[in-house]
Order: C-alpha cells, then sequence, then structure tokens
C-alpha cells in the first residue's frame, strides 16, 4: 500500500496518534478481491495480515484516531470520536485514495468504557454489507477484509474479536463539524480549516470561499438526499442514524443493526435499542434532513444562516427526484415526454399505492420486484395477481399501472431490464446470521458463497435459489442489538 497523509500533516488537532494492538491468532475470515483493486492490492498477504491485524507497523502508516461528536438518538453528545478505529491514512489506488481504517482495532483515548474492539459477528456483517450495498450501486464505504481471532471480547457473553478493514473516501462525519462550533466553542478558525480541507480534498471544483461553502453545503444536501433515496429504493433500514455515523461524503457509513426489509413494512424497525423507532424504516427521509438541520446549525459561524435555510429547502426536491427515478425504473416506467410536478404526483403515488398493498398482503418487498421481471406488462392478468389476497385491489393498480406504462415494444427487453435493477439476492439478516453461525464452527464457506452471490444480486444464480428465500419462522423479523 502506498499512503498519502493529508488529514494527518494538515489537521492535527482533529485526531489522537494510536498504535493498534495486535490481536491473537489473526486469520482471514473473508476478503475482497473488489475492494483491494481499489488500493492497487491483489492478494491477502501473510505480511497484510500481520499489518492489518496490528500486529506489525505498516509501512507509510501513521495511525490516528479522529476526534468528533453527534447528535445521538436526538441528544447531543459533546465528545465521541473513534473509540474502536484507527486509521492509517490515505491509500492511493488507480481511481483516488482511500483511507484505510482497523475497525476493532483496539482502545484509543476516545474509548471512553469500551474495549476498543469488534466483535466477529458486527465485523462480518459490517463486511458483508459494505459490499451488498455498492453491488446493488448504493453509495457507501466498502470493507477489505474482516481479520478474526481468538482473543476473547465481553459482550452479553464471551465472544471472539476481529477487525474489519474499512476502506472509506472519507471518515469525516457530519459530527467533526458539530464538535467544532458545539464542543470546541469559538474555534471557528477550525471550522474553517475543516471545511477548507474537505472542500479541497473532496470537492476541487469548489472554491474556499463564501460562495464555495454554500455551494459545498448543497452538494452534501443533495448526496445524503440521494444516498436514503437509494436506501428506500432498494428496501434498506440503517438503523443508527446518528450524525456522528453521517459521512460528509453521502456514503453509507457505520452498519450495525442494519436489515433490509423482508415484508414489506413502513414503519419497520431493525434497531433493538430503538424502540420508538426514531429510525424506523419510513423515517429515513425525514431523520436525514434533522441530521442536515444539525450539520446546518453547526455551519453558523461561517455560512449565514439565511442561506443555510434556503439550501435545507430544498432536501425534500433533492430525494424525491433521485428516487423517483429509481423507482420508474424499478417498475419500468418510461420517461415521460413533459416532466412536470403533476406527473411526479402521480407516479409517486403509484408508487406507494403498490408498497401499501405489499405491506397488506405481507408480501417480501425484494420478491415482489423481483417478479415484474417475469411479468408481461401487455396481459391482462398479471402473474403478480396471485400474490395479493385483495386482488380487486391489486387489479385497480394494476389497471393504473399499465395505462401509465403505455405500450411495451419489446417484452423480452423490457423484463431484462427489471431484472438489472430489481435485485433477487440482498443481504437478509437471516442469511448473515447463518453464515456468522457457520464462522463461529469454524466453517468459512457460506460467508464465502453468500459474498459472491451478493457481489452480482442482479444475476439469477440458479443453483442458489435457496438464498433469495424469505426467511424461515426463527429469521422473521430479526431485530439486532447495539452491542458489537
Ligand atoms: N467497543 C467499543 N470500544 C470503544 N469505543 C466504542 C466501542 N463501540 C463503540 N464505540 C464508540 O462509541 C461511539 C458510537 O458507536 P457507533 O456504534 O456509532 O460507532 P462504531 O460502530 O464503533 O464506529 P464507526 O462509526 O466508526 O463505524 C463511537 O465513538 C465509537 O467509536
Ligand atoms: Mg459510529
Amino acid at each position: 500500500m502506498k499512503f498519502k497523509q493529508d488529514f494527518f500533516t494538515q489537521l492535527p488537532e482533529f485526531y489522537s496518534q494510536v498504535y493498534p494492538q495486535g490481536i491473537t491468532k489473526p486469520e482471514w475470515l473473508a476478503w475482497s478481491d473488489d475492494a483491494a483493486q481499489l488500493i492497487g492490492l491483489s492478494q491477502p498477504t501473510d505480511e497484510l495480515l500481520l499489518g492489518l491485524s496490528g500486529n506489525a507497523a505498516v509501512d507509510g502508516a501513521t495511525y490516528y484516531a479522529q476526534v468528533y461528536s453527534g447528535h445521538q438518538f436526538g441528544g447531543y453528545t459533546p465528545r465521541l470520536g473513534d473509540g474502536r478505529s484507527i486509521i492509517l491514512g490515505e491509500a492511493i489506488g488507480p481511481n483516488g485514495a482511500w483511507d484505510v481504517a482497523l475497525k476493532g482495532g483496539g482502545p484509543t483515548p476516545y474509548s471512553r468504557r469500551g474495549d476498543g474492539r469488534a466483535v466477529m459477528r458486527s465485523a462480518v456483517r459490517e463486511f458483508l454489507v459494505s459490499e451488498a450495498l455498492h453491488h446493488l450501486h448504493v453509495p457507501t464505504t466498502r470493507a477489505l477484509a474482516v481479520i478474526g481471532s481468538d482473543l476473547p471480547v465481553w459482550r452479553e457473553s464471551q465472544e471472539t474479536a476481529a477487525i474489519t478493514v474499512r476502506l472509506a473516501r472519507s471518515h469525516i462525519r457530519f459530527g467533526h463539524f458539530e464538535f467544532f462550533c458545539h464542543s470546541e466553542r469559538g474555534r471557528a478558525d477550525k471550522l474553517i480549516q475543516l471545511l477548507n480541507f474537505t472542500i479541497t480534498q473532496h470537492y476541487p471544483h469548489l472554491s474556499c470561499d463564501a460562495a464555495g461553502y454554500k455551494a459545498w453545503f448543497l452538494q452534501v444536501v443533495q448526496d445524503t438526499a440521494k444516498m436514503i433515496a437509494h436506501w428506500q429504493a432498494v428496501g434498506f433500514a440503517h438503523g443508527v442514524m446518528n450524525t456522528d455515523n453521517m459521512s460528509i461524503l453521502g456514503d453509507s457509513f457505520d452498519f450495525g443493526p442494519f436489515a433490509f426489509l423482508d415484508t414489506f413494512q413502513e414503519d419497520f424497525i431493525c434497531n433493538h435499542s430503538d424502540p420508538e423507532g426514531r429510525y424506523a424504516f419510513g423515517q429515513q427521509p425525514g431523520v436525514g434532513l434533522w441530521n442536515l438541520q444539525r450539520l446546518a446549525q453547526a455551519l453558523t459561524p461561517v455560512i449565514p444562516s439565511d442561506d443555510l435555510i434556503a439550501i435545507l429547502n430544498q432536501y425534500q426536491e433533492a430525494l424525491v427526484q433521485p428516487y423517483l427515478r429509481l423507482m420508474r425504473a424499478k417498475l419500468g416506467l418510461s420517461a415521460v415526454d413533459a416532466p412536470s410536478v403533476e406527473q411526479d404526483k402521480q407516479d409517486l403515488d403509484l408508487i406507494g399505492r403498490f408498497t401499501v398493498l405489499m405491506e397488506k398482503n405481507q408480501l417480501d418487498y425484494t420478491q415482489t420486484w423481483r417478479q415484474l421481471g417475469k411479468l408481461d406488462p401487455t396481459s391482462k392478468h398479471s402473474a403478480l395477481r396471485d400474490d395479493f389476497i385483495d386482488v380487486s385491489q391489486f387489479d385497480t393498480w394494476y389497471q393504473a399501472y399499465q395505462q401509465r406504462l403505455g405500450a411495451v415494444a419489446d417484452i423480452p427487453a423490457w423484463q431484462t431490464e427489471r431484472n438489472s435493477v430489481n435485485p433477487k439476492y440482498i443481504l437478509r439478516n437471516y442469511l448473515a446470521q447463518e453464515a456468522i453461525i457457520a464462522v463461529e464452527e469454524g466453517n468459512l464457506a457460506p460467508l464465502h458463497l453468500l459474498q459472491k452471490i451478493l457481489t452480482q444480486p442482479f444475476a439469477e444464480h440458479a443453483e442458489h435459489e435457496d438464498l433469495a428465500k424469505r426467511p424461515p419462522d426463527w429469521g422473521q423479523g430479526l431485530i439486532m442489538s447495539c452491542s458489537s
């Protein structure tokens, strides 16, 4: 790996230097060739295993934990920081640089009462979902590998430690800005330094002046909205949308108790520690705005409030447009000749009525969409019809759908297109759970198979149909704990 160390050299007051503590008996549990090539690596070598497990120094790495704060479940925590993630620097790849972080690399000055470790099950889940989301075309951080160990760690019971090697275009979070606004009051100089660094590194087309700051904030609003539009379209619930888990670049970030929807349920809660459903699936668009408002608040020392408000007012449109684009593609609705607010409203209504029907009929979100690829959209009788208990409601919807679809000239091509946007395979919680149990038993094969299938989620993989199935009874609506 070849590093540059821009964050480390340019922002010395934004981190603590800290070295990872090695783990005993490190072993590769998983490795992503695809992520590896982002930073010019090809093979999981023994030397890399020593370095990325924290058991030996990696050439050119600096090792630091960043300081930040954030709003957690609505309340402000003045000082957080990387309590268990140690960044090696920015590894240079063929198409840009990626922060390399050892998540679970040992205690740091920000660990508070934590042990600085991650358990194997959470490391495996983070690895799988990062790679799954990426291949579903959802903006996300990536994962290079999971390194297992026999080091015991305590959560509800004794488990073993593991490290996820995370690759991120940046680890800067909304919470970084909040820290220098609220927790380090009067450090507007630091806030500006952080802002200028972010713009120079990631938005080089923008200037570091008043006009550039406004343009940048608009971009953050748009990127955040777009990420959430993807989550809603693919049926992904993040579970812990605290502002310290919001990447400034709009990449999905920090995967804990997340879940993909099985049965469609608008108010689905995946996080055991969120009984009120603050981060329920259907709440995510609203939470995205709330989080951006917290970021805006932190930017008031540098961007006039009126400008911030005017930009925040563009959030809804910034979310609806990519959402409509994704959902129209899922339904196979062609672009209309004259886009209009009225047409958008009608399409949103058509989409909403479909998901309401799915919910009423307790249908699987992913499977239902996938059925469209088998549909002859010109036929009066839809193959989908049999899945709905209340067929008359379905018929009414289907009529409206057919009307909006209009003529479809090439049906096989239309079906192929549907299959290229409606995945067959998602990371269902029960599949992750089965893979984790196998790892505990020393069998890595299910994990590797799942990883492989999730890198081609739109393909048929006829021999692995079982991985596209709805969960068995024990795996329905699994709610994950935050302990990780
Ligand atoms: N086992 C642990 N030891 C020390 N600190 C921890 C531990 N688990 C979580 N933390 C810290 O608690 C805060 C909130 O945790 P959260 O689950 O959002 O983040 P995380 O999953 O640890 O890391 P990241 O946000 O980098 O993906 C973070 O500052 C995190 O570093
Ligand atoms: Mg976090």
